[in-house]
């Protein structure tokens, strides 16, 4: 679908659909604190509440959908929304709460990104194995999709990548299939490097690099990226430079998690390290364009 041309708000109204973490690492709780550190205005509606500490979620609790639904209609009914993070959708139901949301936005939509949120690094799991059918036909409605190497392999049913190579490769395949742009992940691989990159349907159109950041304090990582990237497409309209200053922010957020001294489990990364009295030293984020035809 054509969406109708949007104006660049000076601070982007991004809405986060996703679910509860009280321990704050990840969920809505690190999509409100990644939407204001890129500059935004930060709204949220819950799709679940999780009990879940930096060791892991010990329930979930799926308030009945159309109690969703009911918060998604009456928030946009009233307020523009710059853009949409979606993350954990728990199950078929909710999901469809979402998609039918979106359709009856038509050519209003704003761009939307969707984090499959399927199972917590802890390895519990945050989306029932029956709504991953209802996530992949969510894809259709996103213009991109950020799903970790693990998501990746479940939405194209392929095993999961065990090389940056094969994760490329495999994020091309999901994006022509379902004409949407995938950023692919490097953060489940091993070695020095953590990268990502943005990916459409005739391949990789930039790839980030960054050294890889050695911490326990990773949690929420895909969530706090995700809701960055929305914020920042939402004011510069440029999804590659959003991904690459969400990738530059990540890093310096990752490095700085251990002094938040939360929890003794996976702890935060510190969203809001650019408030810190401690100068943010360089990075190491690289980026590289690709110049390949089908770009
Ligand atoms: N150790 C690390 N050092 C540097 N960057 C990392 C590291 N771990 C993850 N990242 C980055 O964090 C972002 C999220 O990647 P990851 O693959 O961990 O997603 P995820 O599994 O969806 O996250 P989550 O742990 O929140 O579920 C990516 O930009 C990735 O490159
Ligand atoms: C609520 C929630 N959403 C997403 C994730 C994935 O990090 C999580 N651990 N918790």
């Amino acid at each position: 679908m054509t969406l109708l041309p949007r104006p660049r708000p000076a601070v982007p109204r991004v809405l986060a659909v996703a679910g509860s973490d009280p321990s704050g690492g990840a969920g809505i709780q690190a999509d409100l604190k990644s939407v204001a550190a890129a500059g935004g205005y930060g709204m949220a509606a819950l799709t679940a509440l999780t009990a879940q500490s930096t060791h892991g979620v010990t329930g979930v609790h799926v308030p009945p959908p159309e109690f969703l639904a009911l918060q998604l209609s009456t928030l946009t009914a009233d307020v523009t929304v710059d853009a949409v993070k979606i993350g954990m959708l728990a199950t078929a139901d909710v999901a469809d709460v979402v998609a039918d949301w979106l359709g009856a936005l038509g050519d209003t939509r704003p761009p939307v990104v969707l984090d499959p949120v399927m199972v917590a690094t802890s390895g519990d799991r945050l989306l029932d194995r029956r709504a991953e059918d209802a996530v992949r036909a969510l894809l259709t409605q996103a213009d991109v999709v950020t799903p970790n190497l693990p998501e990746l392999a479940t939405l194209l049913g392929a095993p999961v990548a065990a090389d940056w190579a094969t994760a490329l490769d495999q994020a091309t395949a999901l994006a022509a299939r379902h004409r949407v742009l995938v950023v692919a992940k490097g953060g489940h691989l091993d070695g020095p490097l953590a990268p990502d990159a943005l990916v459409g349907p005739g391949g990789v159109l930039v790839e980030l690099t960054a050294p890889r950041v050695v911490t326990t304090a990773g949690h929420g990582t895909g969530c706090s990226l995700s809701s960055g990237l929305a914020t920042r497409y939402a004011a510069g309209g440029d999804w590659a430079a959003a991904l690459a200053a969400t990738k530059e922010w990540l890093t310096a957020a990752l490095r700085a998690g251990p002094g938040l001294d939360v929890g003794s489990g996976r702890g935060p990364v510190d969203h809001l390290v650019h408030l810190r009295p401690v100068p943010v030293p360089p990075t190491g984020v690289s980026s590289e364009v690709s110049t390949a035809p089908g770009r």
